[in-house]
């Protein structure tokens, strides 16, 4: 990187996701007298609006699209630059743009977010979701399709399988039940019955404001008016805007071809073969389908369990990869197994002064017994936030500790049309054999399970509108002796909040 610095920013931050914006917005406000630089790849920023915390860990909000002139305007500190990095020195603390210009910076925080882990990146019959391009695809190819297949088992496939109308969906989990990463079989076979009755109407659509891609803003200095296809098939992951997030379906139309409501069927404890073209199939007279796949389907895909499904196109909801890689090249990151970059307990990487939040990092700081890392909207506000925070105290040389908001992880999310809230160890996660269970399960309306250890509370998942979150909190993180109320803790005749008040 031998160009000259165009400028050396006192506080640079890449990607304007909401890690990214997030993280601005602290510094900015913190030392308003700061540069503060933020580059990013796509021409839109997500702003966090209506922000609530419910308790003291549990907190919703909502999420924009806004055009980035909006953070401008609110900062006269910050400086938006409209480009991809596409390399960066920590020796020489620079960056390098795509557009080819050079800028410095004394302290860095990448949120480059993440990338679909695609089943495969070329063919144009899988395809992935990840921001308003790639839903607002989805939605084109849906209204031209009869059978669609959706492979993987977490959020994007529980909400996809749900909201698809007029097209028949094949549900490929690998798992024993649905929404593995989420909660256990019995809370599975809670949702179970949703997915057999038509969907409820929804009382009010998005009202959000929403923009795509397609208009690049003035004064950008890169369009971002991808080619599609390209992007699908993974030649860009760095023009790839923002994640989508809660309610990221409400502004589009997830309707097929057909005149049926919901058809879903499941395909358990299965993954992938291959998938093949009809041309392909043509060419491999020894290859068997069944009666199912009647007539000509554009692809055709092979599970493990031996079926064969035609289909129009293969969703592959199959997870996501940190974006770390435009960052890599000629520096000494510490990755951690999952690829993203290592964070400590200031957010920092192994680099000096570099800092990282959100779907590209990995914590590896020593966990709270009762915290875990999701790649969430929530952790990335987190993780954007105090990140903002540590570096405006390394700046001022002022100390600072980790977060309260680690101390207990915490989700509130909508399944199935039911609030979902997810706290501690919900799926006992790392607990072994030490731990008990007690569920309290009213079909169509509540399905609360708490996790104990050694008697004392460390998770729960409640379904359904249970109010309980609050008192659920205060036990987990008060790690109260449980032992003496024992099945009592979920009598639904006994108000639980008095009991411990
Ligand atoms: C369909 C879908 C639904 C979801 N639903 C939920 C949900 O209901 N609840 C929930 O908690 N989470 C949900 N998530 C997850 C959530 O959206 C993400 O965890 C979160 O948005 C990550 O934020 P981030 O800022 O880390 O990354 P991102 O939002 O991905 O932002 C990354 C930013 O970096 C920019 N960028 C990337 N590379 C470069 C580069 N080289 N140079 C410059 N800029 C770059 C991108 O343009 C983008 O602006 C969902 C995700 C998806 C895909
Ligand atoms: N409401 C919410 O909170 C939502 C959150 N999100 C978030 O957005 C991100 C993207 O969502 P999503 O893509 O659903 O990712 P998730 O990580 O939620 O789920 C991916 C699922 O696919 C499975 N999988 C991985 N590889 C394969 C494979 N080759 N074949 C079959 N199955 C496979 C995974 O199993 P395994 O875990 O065993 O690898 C896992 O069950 C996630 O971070 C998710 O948490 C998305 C939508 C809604």
């Amino acid at each position: 990187m031998a160009a000259r610095k165009e400028k050396t920013f006192r506080f640079m931050i890449v990607g304007g996701g909401i890690a990214g914006v997030t993280c601005v917005e602290q510094l900015s406000s913190q030392i308003p007298s700061a540069d503060v630089a933020l580059i990013t790849a796509g021409p839109h920023i997500k702003a966090v609006t209506n922000y609530k915390q419910v308790s003291k860990t549990l907190e919703e909000f909502d999420v924009e699209e806004r055009p980035s002139s909006v953070l401008a305007e609110k900062f006269p500190n910050l400086t938006i630059i409209h480009s991809a990095v596409k390399s960066l020195c920590t020796q020489s603390h620079s960056v390098e743009t795509a557009d080819g210009r050079v800028f410095g910076y004394e302290k860095l925080c990448i949120c480059g977010g993440g990338r679909p882990k695609l089943l495969t990146w070329d063919n144009p019959y899988v395809l992935g979701i990840r921001d308003t391009d790639s839903a607002q695809d989805l939605q084109k190819q849906l209204s031209r399709a009869k059978r669609i297949v959706v492979v993987g088992n977490g959020g994007i496939a529980l909400e996809l399988v749900y909201e698809v109308e007029g097209c028949e969906v094949i549900w490929a989990v690998k798992d024993k039940a649905i929404g593995n990463p989420f909660f256990d079989a019995g809370a599975a076979q809670f949702f179970i019955p949703s997915l057999e009755v038509d969907k409820p109407e929804r009382a009010a659509p998005c009202k959000r404001t929403r923009y795509t891609t397609e208009e690049p803003e003035p004064g950008a200095s890169q369009t971002f008016t991808a080619d599609r296809n390209a992007r699908r098939r993974g030649s860009g992951p760095t023009e790839a805007g923002s994640a989508l997030g809660p309610d990221w379906h409400e502004g589009i139309v997830l309707r097929g071809a057909e005149q049926v409501s919901r058809r879903v069927s499941l395909e358990y404890q299965c993954e992938v073969e291959k998938i093949f073209t009809s041309a392909e199939l043509l060419d491999s007279p020894q290859q068997t389908i069944g009666a199912e796949n009647e007539g000509s389907w554009p692809v055709y895909i092979q599970l493990t369990n031996g079926k064969t499904f035609g289909c129009d196109f293969v969703v592959s909801a199959t997870g996501v990869v940190p974006n770390a890689e435009p960052f890599l090249h000629g520096n000494n990151f510490a990755l951690a197994d999952d690829g993203g970059l290592q964070v400590d307990d200031h957010m920092m990487t192994s680099e000096p002064d570099v800092y990282a939040a959100g779907d590209v990092c990995t914590a590896c700081w020593e966990h709270s017994a009762l915290w875990q890392q999701m790649r969430l909207w929530t952790q990335a506000r987190q993780m954007g936030w105090y990140a903002g925070r540590c570096m405006a105290a390394h700046m001022l040389s002022e100390p600072i500790e980790l977060d309260f908001c680690f101390e207990l992880f915490s989700h509130i999310t909508k399944f199935f049309n039911y609030k979902v809230v997810l706290l501690g160890k919900f799926n006992g996660q790392g607990l072994g054999p030490d731990q008990e269970l007690l569920l309290r399960c009213t079909k169509g309306r509540e399905y609360v399970k708490v996790v104990l250890s050694g008697g004392r509370m460390v998770g729960a998942v409640l379904i359904g509108e249970t109010d309980l979150e609050e008192t659920f909190e205060n036990l987990i993180l008060n790690q109260m002796d449980l032992t003496p109320y024992g099945e009592e803790l979920l009598n639904p005749n006994i108000d639980i909040e008095d009991y411990f008040d």
